[in-house]
């Protein structure tokens, strides 16, 4: 199907966003008023360039509180109108979005708001413009998909037919079904959003949180399916106000809409999902040296080098770390993802326009592919073959408490937050598990957390805003069958290495819950679901920008403690913990 986007969906000015659109390989834009207005070319050359870039202009917009008024006022609007078709001649562009009428003077009358737009179609006609009429979520009396149709119907003109846009039809709870009904034919435009679900003013919520289909929680896939299913044959239209998009870059932004109009038609296609990670292979930090003993007091045993490159597996039961010396500060720079099929998740993951990383390997190496995550981590979908890799250290021995990886937390740029998503989302087939917002001294975190296969893979991305910047933290949670046990050992042995946690956290947790009092004096934190399965956690202190998490799930606890990080959150700001 053909691609457009609108230029309010990115930044920039509006040459920078056709660049940008273009370049992210869209067939069309929807160009918005306010872009056109303040750019210093006039419309010949703005079509010029478009068509220069391979873009054709596939509707101006918006038209405002034209139907449903007093005669005097149409006079008017009909005025304004004719210097739209007159502009969009020049613009070399022949489709009109009328949003229904929010103003307060607007009458409840639909034979009047069908006359008026007949009217203006017939105008419209004269210039060989045709009128797309959409029902704003907010309009004064027509605000549902199937009013702003029937609207049409009363009209019937050819040149008048309307907009569907998923934003204003899913925030309003109507029922997409609908939309099959409608011939196709009288379906002129198609716009695509979706959305967080937000307890707010719909229209805020439309003009500052809508996002890219896979980003939100409509479902944005389902009511494409029934417009497809009515005979629409024009082009998906994502059409995003966002606050985060109108700061982030443009051409990461453009490609981003594109990622998600081809994950979107291939749901559509049910074609197969991506091949899901079934587990952790590793995680690799780069390290100065720091890291080496961090690991060893928390049971770790080096088990093997590179022949080659200065990196050493570190394990621990299932739990298989490589440390890098890469002479940068310890941070976490690569994810091994097991895969039933690492080509085919590389192929799924190109085809979603992640960049491939270019490697460089010796002969007898094992064949490791990587893609870039959207904070720059380096993903690797393994085999088995990876470990052959590292000479294995004869005498190498890995026990212990700690099983396997649990999760790994990456504090993503606030304004790739969205992407972030939707990138775990389609290239690695995680599902979300939920949102949280959480309170920090200087701000708030905001955290998203996804899984696949019942929990064999687990990922907590996080934002942080707050005052003294964004705080790139990120942390390896790793799975442990004693986690008292190895608190006690970690108290007697290194007791520099453990968060220490607010004893009036203690004093509230007993209350809750009469917990063991050796969680206080050992610094475990502690939290129970609904269902009374349990969550055991402790924190190392950071080292670099990285710091460890031992968790001990209980009873089927699929959380992530999520009410205790706001204290592990305070203690990390209060000294160079
Ligand atoms: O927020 C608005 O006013 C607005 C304008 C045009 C649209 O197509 C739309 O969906 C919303
Ligand atoms: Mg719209």
């Amino acid at each position: 199907m053909r691609k457009s986007i609108a230029t309010v969906s990115v930044s920039g000015t509006l040459i920078e966003k056709l660049e940008a659109i273009a370049a992210a390989g869209f067939d069309g834009v929807e160009i918005f008023e306010n872009d056109l207005l303040a750019c210093s070319m006039p419309p010949e050359e703005i079509r010029a360039r478009a068509a220069d870039l391979g873009l054709t202009i596939d509707l101006y917009q918006p038209f405002r509180d034209f139907e449903s008024v007093p005669d005097d006022l149409l006079a008017r609007n009909l005025r304004r109108a004719e210097h739209k078709f007159q502009l969009m001649e020049r613009l070399g562009t022949d489709l009109l979005l009328v949003c229904s009428n929010v103003s307060p003077g607007a009458i409840g009358d639909d034979d009047l708001a069908a006359a008026q737009l007949r009217t203006l179609a017939e105008r419209a006609a004269e210039h060989g413009i045709r009128i797309a009429y959409e029902a704003l979520a907010w309009g004064r009396h027509v605000n549902e998909y199937l009013h702003a149709w029937r609207v049409v119907q009363l009209a019937d003109h050819p040149g008048l037919g309307t907009c569907l846009d998923s934003f204003h039809i899913l925030s309003r709870g109507s029922d997409p079904i609908g939309i099959e009904a409608i011939p196709g034919e009288k379906i002129f435009f198609l716009q695509l959003a979706d959305a967080p679900l937000l307890a707010m003013d719909v229209l805020q919520w439309s003009r500052h949180y809508r996002c890219f289909p896979g980003q939100g929680n409509f479902d944005v896939a389902g009511l494409v399916r029934h417009t497809l299913n009515a005979g629409y044959a024009g082009p998906l239209s994502l059409e995003v106000f966002n606050d985060h998009f109108r700061q982030a870059d443009t051409r990461r932004t453009a490609r981003d809409g594109m990622r998600s109009l081809i994950a979107l038609e291939a749901e559509l296609k049910g074609a197969t999902r991506p091949p899901v990670p079934s587990g952790f292979a590793f995680a690799e930090l780069a390290d100065t040296g720091a890291l080496g003993e961090v690991l060893s007091a928390l049971g770790f045993v080096r088990t093997g080098g590179h022949p080659t490159k200065p990196v050493e597996l570190w394990e621990q039961g299932g739990a298989r770390l490589l440390l890098n010396a890469t002479g940068a500060a310890p941070a976490l720079v690569a994810l091994g993802l097991e895969s039933p099929d690492p080509a085919g998740a590389v192929k799924h993951a190109e085809s979603l326009l992640s960049p491939v990383l270019p490697r460089e390997r010796a002969p007898r190496e094992a064949r490791l592919d990587a893609i870039a995550a959207p904070d720059g981590t380096q993903i690797f979908f393994c085999d088995d073959s990876w470990l052959s890799d590292f000479a294995p250290d004869p005498d190498g021995r890995a026990g212990g408490e700690i099983t396997g990886i649990d999760h790994v937390a990456l504090t993503q740029p606030w304004h790739y937050f969205d992407e972030a998503e939707l990138f775990y989302r389609s290239v690695l087939g995680l599902r979300p598990q939920g949102s949280l917002e959480l309170p920090d001294p200087y701000g708030l975190l905001r955290s998203k957390a996804m899984s696949a296969r019942d929990g064999a893979v687990r990922m907590v991305v996080n934002i942080a805003q707050v005052g003294a910047g964004d705080i790139p933290w990120q942390h390896v949670a790793l799975a442990c069958d004693g986690v008292l046990a190895v608190a006690r050992r970690l108290r007697a042995e290194h007791p520099g290495l453990l968060l220490p946690i607010p004893g009036n956290y203690y004093d509230d947790l007993q209350a809750r819950y009469e917990v063991d009092p050796e969680l206080r004096r050992l610094g475990v934190l502690y939290d129970r679901d609904e269902d009374g399965g349990e969550f055991l956690h402790l924190y190392t202190v950071t080292v670099g920008r990285v710091f460890f998490e031992l968790v001990q799930r209980i009873g089927g606890y699929d959380g992530y403690g999520a009410a205790n990080a706001p204290i592990r959150l305070a203690v990390q700001h209060s000294g160079d913990n």
